[in-house]
């Protein structure tokens, strides 16, 4: 079992919308990977992760959305017209968008930041899910996730956060190969 899971660790890449190539993906496998999602671990028992999921015409209305707030929240000089059409395209692109919320609970000793790595710990459940069953995904902390009004749209309180979208869609059997330095440049280890 733990080869078959470090495998999985090792070899999931993002991949991104404009790589996906539009087949079916069963709702099924999604809610599949939403309950994996909750059983990431997390301090207090808070479970501070919400799940916002865009699909079929939905995937339509967050495109309409993250267009609008792009364009209506971006000085006219910061303003690209590439990057306005990718955000509006990148949804349309995609099987499932999943918006990631934490949502800060009642128990203010558990700090925000460890609600915050609990819910980066759930996405990576999903992020496995995906790449174990062929499909294609990938977390962007781009778009909405920089304009304060995407907390807006999803009626987020105060102290909650939105943390970004997670892309999933089909890429018939496509693979990647990653990169990461050695892990032994990393890690020191404490032996007396
Ligand atoms: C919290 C987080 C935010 C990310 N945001 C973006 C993003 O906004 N745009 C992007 O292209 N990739 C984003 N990524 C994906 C990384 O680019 C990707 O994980 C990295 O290139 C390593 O590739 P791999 O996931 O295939 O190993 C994000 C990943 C994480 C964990």
């Amino acid at each position: 079992m733990y080869e078959q899971i470090s495998k999985n660790i090792r070899e999931r890449r993002s991949f991104y919308p404009l790589e996906y190539t539009q087949e079916e993906i069963p709702k099924e496998d999604i809610m599949e990977f939403l309950e994996d999602a909750n059983w990431a671990p997390n301090h207090g028992l808070t479970q501070p992760w919400r799940f916002v999921v865009f699909e079929k015409e939905g995937l339509q209305t967050l495109s309409d959305v993250q267009g609008k707030v792009y364009k209506k929240n971006t000085p006219e000089e910061e303003f690209e017209e590439k990057r306005y059409e990718k955000l509006k395209k990148l949804p349309l692109l995609s099987n499932y968008v999943i918006g990631i919320i934490m949502h800060r609970g009642t128990n203010k000793k558990i700090p925000k930041q460890e609600e915050m790595l609990a819910v980066a710990c759930a996405v990576q459940n999903i992020a496995l899910g995906v790449s174990a069953k062929g499909y294609g995904g990938y977390w962007s902390t781009g778009g909405l996730v920089k304009f304060p009004q995407a907390k807006e749209y999803f009626g987020l309180n105060e102290e909650d956060e939105f943390m970004g979208l997670f892309y999933i869609g089909t890429i018939s059997g496509q693979k990647k190969v990653g990169n990461r330095d050695n892990i032994s440049d990393k890690v020191t280890w404490v032996n007396e």
